[in-house]
């Protein structure tokens, strides 16, 4: 096996390459460096997950120089990749003083604007926002010595081929141009050879277009019971982080809203949202904050997130190369992943097709039944008590005298039953007729409720309240007092109604904007 340490690459850049805890080149890597080293042109080609941006990105950087221009360009289709690949260089550029720019839309252009005049050595960006400073000079591209397509076929195809060509016209034609991509349809290869300078052609496993770690499904289900069966299969999954995709965006609000008010943690991605929206919502993926991520197919490309364990086609893609991407947002890195595409009666022949074109069967499985998913779920938890009782623990002698307790008054099945639902259920299970919201200053017979909402969201007490009445079928003037400050929002409503005002809330969307509902916490109680 090949080392890093027989590059021809500089040790700043070798020492960072360890801290990332890569211990050989993947494939592509290895056969890509070297030609890139030599300013070579290259179409690299390898399955999704093999570490395509370090395959650009290590020669990429051995060639910045110190001199503040803008010496590489990096075109993504997308504003997440565009920050992901920008974050990758830098931790590839840890040791090595470089910087780099993220450029993309639903940004501030006049932060962009400032920071490109600091001068930054390497740009990566999408192309409209790119054209956008073009076209205002705010960005000059005539010292860019190397070009990066990220997921060519994508920039090349259709939507962007405008875009990308007024910016290859501003770039110096003695420039070096890479593609890359998990993709690379002939039409598209040819197209590319029309920018490049006798690029040499890279592809590994021409075999297999999907990434041999994941493992494919689909599951036979009828369009109307499409969301039962979707939480049918997640339930009997051991999931750690899943990506479930939708076709369109109001597909994806719509089985967001379903999956939140089910209780799942899962929150979406598509193109209507505000960038800010759009970050906060990766953030909160990437730290396991949220189960499931529910995107478009802006989720499809690239988009690298540790321990993504299952894949979802809620909907089927719409190409071959779509299901080639998304599906491996799982599976990257040498781990294990599992595909899961819903295919409804109609879609069976589309199904076909992406089969023909991966040049692989994907089999089909029976949809768990209820009593399956339960069983599965008292499996999990049946693990999970034999962990505990089977670790070194030294927790017993702390509950000692209250595990004797409970067994001199109770039978152990009965003390057993109640600590597994305490254990599994959550507390809004075990609650009949708790709601109690305590004394929290609010005026007599009414509950204060804090929202929660993002700035620059248009929320006025009279959209809140009337959202509030209709929800709960009460008058609007039956809603009490709204203040709405700049960081909090404020409500009060009648006691009665506060139960079904927190579970109609809690998780819903007020014009657009995300709601999160918390009862005004009890003030504490004088003495
Ligand atoms: N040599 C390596 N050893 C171990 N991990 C690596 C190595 N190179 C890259 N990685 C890691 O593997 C993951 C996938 O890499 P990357 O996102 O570059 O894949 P990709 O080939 O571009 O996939 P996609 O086609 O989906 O864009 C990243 O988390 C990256 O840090
Ligand atoms: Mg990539």
């Amino acid at each position: 096996m090949m080392k890093f340490e027989e590059f021809q690459i500089s040790d700043d850049i070798k020492k960072a390459i360890k801290d990332m805890g890569f211990e050989a080149p993947s494939p592509i890597q290895e056969k890509v460096i070297p030609e890139i080293l030599k300013k070579q042109d290259v179409i690299g080609q390898a399955q999704t997950g093999t570490g395509k941006t370090a395959a650009f990105g290590i020669p990429l950087l051995e060639h910045v120089t110190k001199d503040r221009n803008v010496q590489s360009l990096i075109l993504t289709p997308t504003r997440e990749l565009a920050i992901q690949v920008a974050g990758e260089l830098q931790k590839l550029s840890k040791y090595k003083n470089v910087h780099i720019l993220p450029i993309y839309g639903g940004q501030s252009i006049g932060h962009q604007i400032k920071a490109l005049k600091r001068g930054t050595q390497v740009v990566v960006g999408t192309p409209g926002r790119i054209l956008d400073h073009l076209n205002r000079k705010t960005l000059q591209l005539r010292n860019v010595h190397t070009l990066i397509l990220d997921e060519a076929d994508e920039m090349l195809d259709m939507g962007f081929i405008e875009d990308i060509e007024k910016i290859l016209q501003q770039v110096n034609s003695e420039r070096q141009t890479l593609l890359f991509s998990a993709t690379m349809p002939p039409p598209i290869r040819k197209l590319s050879n029309k920018y490049m300078n006798r690029p040499k052609q890279v592809t590994i496993s021409k075999g297999e277009v999907t990434a041999p770690s994941i493992n494919q499904v689909y599951y036979k289900v009828l369009e109307k019971n499409k969301l039962d069966s979707l939480c049918r299969v997640i339930d009997s999954e051991t999931i750690e982080l899943g990506i479930i995709f939708c076709r369109t965006k109001k597909g994806v609000a719509e089985l967001t809203e379903a999956l939140q008010a089910r209780g799942y943690m899962a929150d979406g991605l598509h193109g209507d949202l505000t960038q800010s929206q759009r970050d906060i919502v990766m953030k909160k993926f990437r730290d396991s904050s949220i189960e499931f991520l529910i995107a478009t197919d802006v989720a499809a490309r690239g988009i690298d997130v540790e321990n993504v364990s299952h894949v979802i086609n809620y909907d089927i893609p719409q190409d071959p190369e779509s299901y080639v991407h998304r599906i491996g947002r799982t599976g990257r890195a040498g781990r294990e992943g599992i595909a899961v595409t819903l295919v409804t009666p109609r879609e069976m022949k589309h199904l076909r097709s992406i089969e023909a074109e991966i040049k692989m069967n994907i089999p089909s499985e029976k949809l768990p039944s209820v009593e399956e998913v339960v069983e599965k779920q008292q499996h999990v938890w049946k693990g999970q008590i034999i962990d505990l009782i089977e670790s070194d623990d030294d927790m017993e002698s702390l509950y000692d005298p209250l595990v004797a307790d409970l067994l001199e008054h109770y039978p152990p099945e009965k003390v057993i039953t109640s600590l597994m639902k305490l254990a599994f259920y959550s507390q809004d299970d075990l609650k009949d007729d708790g709601y109690d919201f305590g004394d929290t200053g609010a005026q007599k017979g009414m509950t204060r409720f804090f929202i929660n909402v993002g700035r620059n969201v248009d929320l006025t007490p009279k959209i809140l309240s009337e959202e509030v009445a209709h929800l709960v079928g009460i008058p609007v003037n039956a809603v009490g007092r709204i203040d709405i400050f700049e960081n909090f929002t404020f409500m009060e409503v009648p006691q009665e109604v506060a139960p079904f005002v927190y579970e109609g809330l809690k998780y819903s969307r007020v014009n657009g904007a995300r709601i999160n509902l918390e009862p005004a916490k009890p003030r504490p109680k004088r003495k």
